[in-house]
């Protein structure tokens, strides 16, 4: 009886610890994906650790690529590799938004979603383009608030999938819709869209003019766009080794090839033939720390290494995973050093129209 009593106490308590460690101790993302479901995307379980190895000896000199033209391939290959992490880990929104003392991630991520659509000045019966969609966070939250269709486009066919679903799940579908392609060569009519945005995608471009014109031909004239940029600030020292040291960390594990730094950006816009309407660094004060989010997880980091190395030693998730997991881990270290030097934010802000006349 008392070697009963014994194995029940012994059974409540690594239940209950079990269930604190996985549940209560700094959760993954809530509407993410379980552990238990991680992959490599649409990479076979057996290829991820491979195809990691070769995104990272592409991306280890982001400013050095000869191959320009290799990169959206690369851009695809670390989709595959990080979107069920980004899914379980953060949400399905793929990008930072400003800290709002007392609101949540989730209400912070949409108004700062909902702050990008209400710049274009669209509504019901408008058709707007989502460029670089990730798995469509942004664009439920933009369709639902503007009552706008939205057609997303993203090199990741992965994505394009995990979109769908979630958007089906949404009732959103009827107003969502979602396309693979390369924002480079975007298979849009000219003048086809009434509106467009890109939230923190763009920075994946070898060249920003070149999805800025493309943005151009397929936006009707008259029509607005807003785009949230990963730049450098004004603070950053290219002659400051910390700040090359950061920058370069933050490029390797993000899949960009080479940051550029914020006064390039409407400079671009306007060769392209943009007016630009506003620029401004929504990470700046009063806005709290987009990299807050970031810091407070070390925790759950650990236990995120922890589930993720057991799923890979139990043949649950690819064994790739769990350095991808760390390249990630390393990356966050990284972009919070880029927060707090000051010397790079995720959200310089452009808003631009497409002229209704060519020289008007
Ligand atoms: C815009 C881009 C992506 C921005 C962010 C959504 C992601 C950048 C770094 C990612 C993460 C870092 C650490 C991960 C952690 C180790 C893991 O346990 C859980 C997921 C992370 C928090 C992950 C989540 C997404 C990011 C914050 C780029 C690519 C242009
Ligand atoms: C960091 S995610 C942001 C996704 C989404 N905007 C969000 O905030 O959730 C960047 C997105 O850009 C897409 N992307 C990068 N390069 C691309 C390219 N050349 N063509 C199309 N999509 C691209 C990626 O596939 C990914 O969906």
């Amino acid at each position: 009886m008392e070697n009963l009593t014994l194995f029940m106490t012994a059974a409540v308590i690594a239940g209950g610890g079990l269930y604190w460690f996985m549940c209560i101790l700094g959760s993954a993302e809530q509407k993410g994906k379980r552990a238990a479901d991680l992959s490599g995307g649409s990479i076979s379980a057996e290829k991820v650790g491979d195809k990691y190895k070769q995104y990272w000896s592409f991306f280890l000199r982001p400013k050095e690529i000869d191959k320009p033209s290799q990169v959206p391939a690369f851009v695809d290959t670390f989709y595959n590799l990080v979107t069920d992490i980004y899914e379980w880990g953060w949400g399905q929104s793929f990008h930072f938004s400003p800290s709002i003392p007392g609101k949540s991630h989730a209400a912070a991520t949409r108004l700062h979603e909902e702050f990008a659509v209400d710049l274009l000045r669209v509504g019901p019966g408008d058709r707007i383009l989502d460029v670089g969609c990730g798995v469509g966070g942004p664009m439920r939250a933009i369709a639902a608030r503007s009552g706008s269709n939205v057609v997303g486009i993203t090199i990741n066919e992965y994505q394009v999938g995990r979109a769908r679903t979630h958007n089906k799940k949404a009732g959103l579908d009827s107003l969502c819709e979602v396309v693979c392609g390369d924002f480079l060569q975007m298979p849009f009519d000219d003048e086809s869209f009434d509106g467009a945005y890109s939230i923190e995608a763009t920075c994946h471009a070898p060249k920003l003019e070149d999805v800025y014109g493309e943005v151009y031909r397929v936006l009707k004239p008259g029509a607005m766009y807003v785009s949230y940029e990963w730049v450098t600030t004004a603070e950053y020292r290219s002659d400051d080794p910390e700040h090359v040291e950061i920058v370069q960390g933050i490029e390797r594990g993000d899949a960009l090839p080479g940051l550029r730094c914020f006064d390039e950006v409407a400079e671009i816009a306007r060769k392209v033939g943009f007016e630009v309407v506003e620029e401004k660094d929504l990470a700046r004060p009063p806005s709290g720390p987009w990299w807050a989010r970031l810091k407070m997880g070390r925790i759950a980091y650990w236990r995120n290494h922890v589930v993720v190395s057991v799923l890979a030693k139990l043949g649950v998730a690819p064994e790739g995973v769990v350095e991808v997991h760390d390249m990630l881990y390393k990356t966050a270290g990284h972009l919070t050093r880029g927060g707090e030097t000051g010397i790079f934010t995720p959200m310089y802000m452009i808003l631009c129209r497409k002229p209704v006349k060519a020289d008007d």
